[in-house]
């Protein structure tokens, strides 16, 4: 197979009004536990967020790792169940919630970030007082909703050239620790920031609707009728209350996308061809 060099140039010089549209921009990119997968899909991702950097982005990684919670509850013999999309935590699972995503998930991808000569940073919303939590439900226990954001510490690293890659928890104002959904996390963070763009990464194509098909462009009113019709369900929920949220606090656009697919996040950001479902306040155009 010869590579077609003309059309690596081709590619380059298209991409040339994004990098200039999105220098400097803000992007918060939710990585979902089921988007991870093996090795190479991580270092393809990871290949990813040092290019954004490198072509003058602010990339912010929030990740997840729910299927990896769950592997080590199962291990310890630890029960655990979901109430629209997030886990219903006591003091022993959210031991083991912090054990998995701040030891293990974090550093999984902070090592993938560095490998591919990028320079990253783990860290949780515990740290600099980046996440200050409310109980969300006293029937989902230790989960927590960010009620106080402080982007001080994300911003130095933005000056230092260095990737934030941040794990779901947070600080309670009584000295608890609190679960947060990943999606929810990502929100806070990207509408603290007033991001540029919010992308959340997980194993699905996009928002499906009643048919199965994936809807490209959705606004409030559409996803609030899905999820009371019991189209968007279980995971999805999280994620587009996540959007809705995000885009009112002004995030200019959140994409629901698949991370599985190579290259998807610049596919997103560098193309005409898009991916995923776009969520914002106002339809294109207008
Ligand atoms: N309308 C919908 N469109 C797409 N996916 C949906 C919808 N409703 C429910 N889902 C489910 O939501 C899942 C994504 O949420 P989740 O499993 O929490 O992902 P992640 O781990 O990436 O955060 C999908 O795999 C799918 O099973
Ligand atoms: C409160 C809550 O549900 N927290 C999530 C945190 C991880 C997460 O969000 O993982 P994904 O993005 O892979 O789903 C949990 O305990 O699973």
């Amino acid at each position: 197979m010869t590579t077609d060099w003309i059309a690596t140039a081709r590619t380059l010089s298209e991409a040339l009004p994004y990098l200039q549209r999105y220098d400097d921009a803000v992007v918060v990119i939710k990585l979902g536990g089921h988007a991870m997968g093996s090795e190479e899909a991580m270092d393809s991702f990871a290949r990813d967020v040092v290019l954004m950097r490198q072509v003058g982005l602010n990339p912010v990684v929030v990740h997840g790792g729910g299927p990896m919670i769950n592997e080590m509850l199962a291990k310890l013999g630890v029960k655990s169940e979901f109430v629209n999309g997030k886990r219903v935590t006591d003091q022993a699972t959210v031991d083991v919630v912090e054990m998995v995503l701040s030891g293990q998930v974090n550093k999984r991808i902070v090592q993938a970030i560095n490998r591919q000569g990028g320079r990253a940073v783990g860290l949780s919303g515990k740290d600099a007082n980046l996440m200050i939590c409310e109980q969300t439900d006293p029937s989902l226990g230790l989960v927590g909703t960010p009620s106080k954001v402080d982007p001080n510490v994300l911003l130095a690293l933005f000056e230092d050239d260095t990737i934030p890659v941040i794990a779901p928890l947070g600080a309670g104002e009584n000295g608890e620790t609190f679960n947060i959904n990943g999606d929810t996390a990502a929100g806070a963070i990207a509408a603290a920031l007033k991001a540029d763009r919010l992308l959340l990464l997980t194993d699905v194509s996009g928002v499906k609707n009643a048919e199965g098909e994936v809807v490209t462009e959705l606004m409030a009113a559409q996803v609030r009728e899905m999820t009371e019709a019991g189209v968007i369900a279980g995971g999805m929920i999280p994620k587009t209350q996540t959007a809705l949220d995000a885009v009112e606090a002004g995030v200019r656009a959140v994409v629901i996308l698949d991370g599985r697919l190579p290259n998807a996040c610049l596919l997103e950001l560098f193309t005409d061809h898009g991916a995923g479902s776009l969520i914002r306040m106002q339809p294109k155009g207008s």
